[in-house]
């Protein structure tokens, strides 16, 4: 496993960026207090970069694939331009109230569409174009996802795709080699990385996000 960041500079960076909302603290509070495998949450500074950049896009309509306990669809939502929408969808019903009860008390409750359901059906059945699209739920699905949402996205729309870098492991050939889930992550940036019709780039914010732009 390689280092992508260091903690004493993630946490300078955590200090020098605007701070989590309250109910974005206490996202990640109940979070890491009652929900199992807490560390898919995005958190603080992944938080701010997916917001910071949905500010920047202004999308009208945003699909996440991968809702968890809200927290990324909450940090997303927050770019939305007046009478534009985010939704989003999860296949872990068990989280279903708690996940509601937030995005009740967010101020964008009313753009927020929280879908409950296997996010290849659920997505298939979605009409009409999302010009951002954010990757987040099962990676062995990552690339089925992308070519499924790849014509729901204008030209000049864009698609973010997080943890490419698995830990750094994806750029470790023996570990490719050997772990399935290393396989599918890498296997998925070679097809990004050679698909003429996107531009893309790796951030190496927290576990990676790949940014993809449809030409
Ligand atoms: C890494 S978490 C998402 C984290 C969230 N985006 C955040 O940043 O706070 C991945 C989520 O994908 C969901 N998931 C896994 N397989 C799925 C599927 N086939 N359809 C929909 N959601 C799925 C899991 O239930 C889990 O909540």
């Amino acid at each position: 496993m390689i280092d992508i960041t260091n903690p004493l500079i993630e946490e300078y960076i955590r200090a020098h960026s605007t701070i989590e909302s309250d109910l974005l603290k206490k996202v990640n509070r109940e979070t890491y207090a009652e929900v199992l495998m807490p560390r898919m949450l995005s958190g603080h500074y992944q938080g701010r970069v997916l917001s910071m950049l949905a500010h920047m896009i202004r999308p009208k309509r945003i699909l996440e694939i991968g809702t968890f306990t809200g927290y990324s669809a909450l940090c997303l939502s927050e770019g939305l331009p007046a009478g534009a929408e985010l939704i989003t969808i999860d296949i872990n019903e068990e989280l279903e109230d708690r996940v509601r009860a937030y995005f009740m008390e967010s101020e964008k409750a009313k753009a927020i569409t929280y879908l409950i359901g296997d996010a290849m059906k659920v997505t298939e059945s979605l009409e009409g174009l999302f010009d951002l699209v954010f990757i987040d739920a099962d990676k062995h699905n990552y690339l089925n996802y992308y070519h499924l949402v790849f014509d729901k996205v204008p030209a000049g729309g864009f698609i973010m795709v997080d943890n490419t870098l698995w830990n750094g492991k994806v750029a470790i050939p023996e570990v490719v080699a050997k772990d399935k889930d290393t396989r599918n992550l890498h296997s998925f940036n070679a097809f990004i990385a050679q698909d003429a019709r996107i531009e893309k780039i790796i951030l190496p914010v927290r576990d990676g996000i790949t940014i993809i732009r449809k030409k």
